[in-house]
């Protein structure tokens, strides 16, 4: 049975994250999609094609894990697959955030075989870093517009890399996630500052 509570409180946990990366750069012209869990049978996740600076209520849906939409009818991201897929794999995960900052979609186009972080302070707000030293690997995967097939590439190296906290698509942008929607958006924050560093040190570096 799906708590109303939860419902609430979720969607505007995500509706203060879609004005807050709209008003960054994160999210431009309806890019973007956020969810988050509500219980073990249940997902909230912004239907497709809204502008994530703008969203309000109605535009949210309430999905199964398995991907069936409650009540039926509505239009949930375009890309629920890469969503769900890591809600089924993951059961205390809380939160999917996904942007498109202009550092994520140049980055993974000058590294499209993978970006390494290192010798940066705030690395350490990403889950199991706690030293500038580590060597953060941020796998780039090559864009595809079906999403179901980019879910279950994701998927199969999650299921060698399980401590990865977050991944790029090329061209694209970023995906990562936490136990609540309030530890995945530090994670955007974090990857996001960690991106525009390197694009800058790479370009003053040149
Ligand atoms: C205008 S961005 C193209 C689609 C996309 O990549 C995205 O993140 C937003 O898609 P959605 O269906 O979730 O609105
Ligand atoms: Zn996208």
């Amino acid at each position: 049975m799906l708590r109303t509570e939860a419902l609430g409180a979720r969607t505007e946990e995500l509706i203060r994250v879609g004005r807050f990366f709209f008003e960054r750069g994160w999210v431009p012209a309806t890019a973007g999609n956020f969810s988050a869990r509500l219980d073990a049978d249940h997902v909230v996740l912004t239907a497709s094609g809204r502008h994530k600076g703008e969203l309000e209520a109605e535009g949210f849906l309430v999905v199964t894990p398995d991907g069936q939409v409650l009540p039926p009818g509505g239009k949930p991201s375009a890309e629920t697959a890469l969503h769900l897929m890591l809600y089924r794999r993951e059961p205390r995960l809380g939160a999917v955030l996904h942007t498109h900052s202009r550092p994520a979609t140049l980055l993974s186009r000058l590294s499209p075989r993978g970006v390494v972080l290192e010798g940066y302070e705030v690395q350490k707000a990403l889950p199991g870093v706690d030293s500038h030293t580590a060597r953060v690997e941020v796998p780039v995967f090559p864009n595809d517009q079906d999403i179901p097939r980019l879910a279950s590439r994701v998927e199969d190296f999650l299921r060698g890399h399980p401590d990865t906290s977050g991944y790029l698509i090329e061209g694209h942008g970023l995906y990562t996630w936490g136990r609540t929607v309030a530890e995945a958006r530090r994670h955007v924050e974090a990857f996001e500052f960690l991106f525009e560093c390197e694009l800058d040190l790479r370009r003053l570096t040149r």
